[in-house]
């Protein structure tokens, strides 16, 4: 289980402004393999979600490497490689969660029957079988979130490439996301790049914790999980969590000192 699926070896992206240039990201270099949970964690500005729209070709690195399934992002996107999920759900409000979930299909060219059986097969795998008819504004936010998910499955890609995607939901809410995400990624073992602030959620969800430092956005540290892959929410009470919490801490500590 140890083919590289992500690979970026020192890249920089600098960003041109009217005020002078921006240095978002700085040499940076990791390595993603199959079947990974990884978690970039890190200050408001340093590159995370700048680091996975590189990846997800939605930024060109001004100096460096970057590949995705070995192909260079571009090819990435063009073969469907991957999912993307934002930091908002982004639903249409005038089409219903299975128009939503089926636009991207629509868009691919896919037949109206096999669209079908995706909406449902996905609907199923984030637990919302049966809203398939009816409007996000029906749904809560922990819904409409878990219906964005759906969306980015449907494209039935390996990789899940997750912007915050659950910032801006309660605590409760947001760990049975949690809960349920982790179920989803041991069913269908996709590699996950997933954004975040919290540090409970990166230590939670993850095997691998990026640790990154602002100004310019470099990676700090990187953290191999050795909890378990079965992960009880009452996980985080034990020594091992907390003892990955602090490391995290520390090093976000550290990364501010850096500036
Ligand atoms: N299109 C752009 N043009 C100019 N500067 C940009 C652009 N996109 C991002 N930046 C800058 O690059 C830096 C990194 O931004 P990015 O959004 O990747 O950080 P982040 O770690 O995801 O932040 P947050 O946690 O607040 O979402 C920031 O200083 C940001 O202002």
């Amino acid at each position: 289980m140890n083919d590289t699926v992500i690979s970026a070896k020192n890249l920089s992206l600098t960003f041109e402004t009217n005020d002078g240039p921006v240095h978002a990201l700085k040499d940076i270099n990791l390595d993603i393999n199959k079947g990974d949970f990884v978690s970039f964690i890190g200050p408001s500005g340093c590159g995370k979600t700048t680091f996975l729209r590189c990846m997800a070709d939605l930024e060109q690195p001004t100096a460096g490497e970057i590949s995705v399934n070995g192909v260079s992002p571009t090819e990435a996107r063009k073969s469907r490689a991957y999912g993307y999920v934002f930091q908002h759900a982004g639903l249409y409000p005038w089409r219903t969660i299975g128009g939503n979930i089926r636009l991207p299909l629509e868009i691919m060219g896919i037949g109206r029957a096999e669209q079908d059986k995706s909406v449902q097969e996905v609907l199923e795998l984030v637990h919302l079988e049966g809203f398939e008819n009816k409007f996000p504004w029906q749904l809560s936010g922990g819904m409409q979130q878990r219906a964005s998910i759906a969306r980015a499955l449907a494209f039935q890609a390996d990789i899940l490439l997750m912007d915050e995607p659950f910032g801006a939901l309660d605590e409760i809410v947001r760990d049975h996301l949690n809960e349920q995400l982790l179920e989803l990624w041991a069913r269908t073992n996709k590699t996950i790049g997933f954004v975040t602030h919290s540090i409970p959620e990166a230590v939670y969800l993850s095997t691998k914790i990026v640790v990154m430092s602002p100004r310019p956005g470099r990676i700090h540290d990187v953290i191999e999980s050795t909890l378990p892959k079965e992960r009880p929410l009452d996980i985080r009470d034990s020594p091992e969590f907390i003892e990955i919490a602090h490391r995290v801490r520390d090093g976000l500590r550290a990364g501010h000192g850096d500036d």
